[in-house]
């Protein structure tokens, strides 16, 4: 298969829009966040004035990804405490807005604590809602900071698997600066090796049925200048029959105390078929993706979407006709399975990279470890 000769034409954000960001305008605060569905036809940004607004944004997918969404979040009880709203019910409302991703409800009762601290030290409503706004714009900025973390410890665990360089990886969904306060995760290590020269490619999967890996991954990968190859879901098998791999990187949305990944639907295929060609398959997430409280893989709840995200396709300058906004593409009343997410089996995850390193083998035991360690280190 012929190579590219891929640009480096430097680290350039997937958009001169930042994903997301909080301002303070004489009318009161706004959350503004990238409206990722009209991605990559459109920059277009969406302003949140309260919690309503950013939950239609999250369950519409306009703002996405594990990391992204507890960033969210904490800025959603943020926005609420600021503008008066009733904020436990605001942040009930953005915890159950999707309820795979674990992210989501960390951010949120992180900013929430953080009001109710300062609610009962200072009895100040505009100080408790500054505290909370602080504890949101500091997991905005650790999460940058723990993007660059992964990246690095990702690349050396790839190297020192792969030596050699010339990596080629296959990723699916998306999850670079579009899930990110900073670079991502999965995504941000394929970023790593290419700005380094050891990329020799990108497979992307397309990604059905939302195609975050064709609008959004390939979007931040022509940014980037990457050698990169769109291929759809189902085209991975041959690629893996071609000897085409050399590893699968993806991230993750939420990670049992057992080691089990539930990640975007069709990693498990994946992962299977890393294991059956004894490649190296490789999750990426920051720590707080490792959810104690979750015992095993069957305990994750896996968020069912709507049918007519399968039976209908849609694209920002397409005209609607159907049931949820789309062309139809099967017949009408066609009822359709569309599980958001899948769940793979610690014995079929070849490591899990985290901000503090790569754990690997996967097991309980580490994952607590690992758990403890970041407790000692987190900055409050
Ligand atoms: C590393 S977080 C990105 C993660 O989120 C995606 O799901 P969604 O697009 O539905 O938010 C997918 O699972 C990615 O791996």
């Amino acid at each position: 298969m012929a190579d590219q000769q891929a640009r480096t034409d430097g680290d350039k954000r997937p958009t001169e829009i930042p994903v997301i960001r909080w301002e303070e305008p004489p009318e009161g605060p706004v959350l503004m966040l990238l409206d990722q569905t009209r991605l990559p036809a459109e920059e277009v940004e969406l302003v949140c004035t309260d919690a309503p607004a950013l939950v239609e944004a999250i369950r519409t997918l306009a703002v996405r990804g594990a990391p992204l969404l507890g960033i969210a979040g904490a800025y959603g009880v943020a926005l609420a405490a600021a503008r008066g709203f009733d904020v436990a019910e605001a942040a009930r409302a953005l915890e159950g807005a999707r309820p795979t991703a674990v992210n989501l409800s960390v951010g949120v009762r992180r900013a929430e604590a953080a009001h109710q601290a300062a609610l009962a030290q200072t009895g100040d409503a505009t100080e408790a809602a500054a505290a909370a706004l602080a504890a949101a714009q500091s997991l905005h900025r650790e999460d940058a900071e723990g993007s660059d973390r992964m990246a690095a410890h990702g690349l050396a665990f790839l190297d020192e698997l792969l030596p050699g360089g010339g990596h080629r990886i296959l990723t699916h969904c998306n999850t670079g600066s579009l899930v990110s306060g900073g670079k991502g995760t999965a995504f941000a290590v394929a970023f790593a090796a290419h700005r380094e020269g050891r990329l020799r490619r990108l497979w992307v999967d397309e990604t059905r049925p939302l195609l975050q890996g064709a609008r959004l991954t390939a979007y931040e990968a022509a940014r980037s200048g990457m050698a990169y190859t769109l291929l759809t879901d189902n085209a991975a098998g041959s690629l893996f029959a071609a000897g085409e791999v050399d590893a699968v990187l993806i991230g993750a949305d939420r990670i049992a105390a057992d080691g089990s990944v539930a990640n975007k639907v069709g990693s498990y295929p994946l992962a299977v078929l890393a294991r059956y060609h004894h490649v190296p398959f490789i999750v990426v997430a920051p720590v707080t993706t490792v959810d104690p409280g979750t015992p095993d893989g069957a305990s994750i709840e896996v968020e069912q979407r709507p049918g007519f995200e399968v039976t209908e396709v849609t694209a920002p300058q397409v005209p609607v006709t159907g049931a949820g906004g789309g062309i139809p593409v099967a017949p009408l009343g066609t009822q359709a399975y569309n599980p958001a997410f899948d769940v793979t089996p610690p014995e079929l995850v070849t490591a899990i990279v985290t901000e503090e390193g790569a754990v690997s083998p996967v097991t309980a035991e580490a994952l607590a470890e690992l758990c403890a360690r970041s407790r000692q280190v987190t900055i409050s």
